[in-house]
């Protein structure tokens, strides 16, 4: 059996007594390119680039939450079809431990804009390394890269 040593440089998350369940998604355009938003001033982790998505509602599928805020957020009209689950993060934040299922979606109707003023663009996948992200997602750029590359 594994000591876990190989594991060392992983900080152990500490209970934190909240899970937060958000459901974010990838979407991609035609060239592969995929779409991060800004997160607005005022809200917590301002100015980093994040996946579109947010907090499932009491009841909600993560993909009917992605449905309805893709438009929110964005304007983007998509079905819980066209949202394939790639991989997920688990991170422990200081208030709260989030747990965030990633999706990719490459179907959908509308040209997204910023609704709730956010800034938003198009990345090639080797440039998010180069965006200062929320450090759940960091695990989740070498997925991508895997997908697109
Ligand atoms: N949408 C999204 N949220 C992320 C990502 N990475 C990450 O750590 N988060 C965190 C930030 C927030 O704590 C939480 C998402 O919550 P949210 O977007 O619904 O809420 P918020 O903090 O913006 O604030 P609010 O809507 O409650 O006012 O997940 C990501 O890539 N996309």
């Amino acid at each position: 059996m594994s000591d876990g040593a190989g594991c060392a440089a992983v900080p152990e998350p500490s209970s934190t007594g909240r899970l937060l369940l958000v459901a974010a998604c990838a979407l991609l355009d035609a060239d592969g390119r995929v779409l991060v938003t800004e997160r607005p001033a005022g809200k917590a982790m301002a100015g980093l680039w994040e996946f579109p998505g947010g907090k499932l509602e009491p009841g909600e599928s993560p993909e009917a939450c992605l449905v309805r805020e893709l438009f929110e957020e964005l304007g983007v009209r998509t079905k819980p079809a066209c949202l394939a689950p790639l991989t997920f993060a688990s991170h422990t934040y200081p208030d709260f431990h989030l747990l965030m299922p990633l999706y990719v979606c490459r179907v959908f109707d509308g040209a997204p804009a910023g609704r709730e003023n956010q800034a938003i663009r198009w990345c090639r996948v080797h440039e998010l390394r180069n965006l200062a992200m929320p450090p759940a997602d960091l695990p989740l750029i070498a997925h991508l890269e895997e997908l697109l590359t």
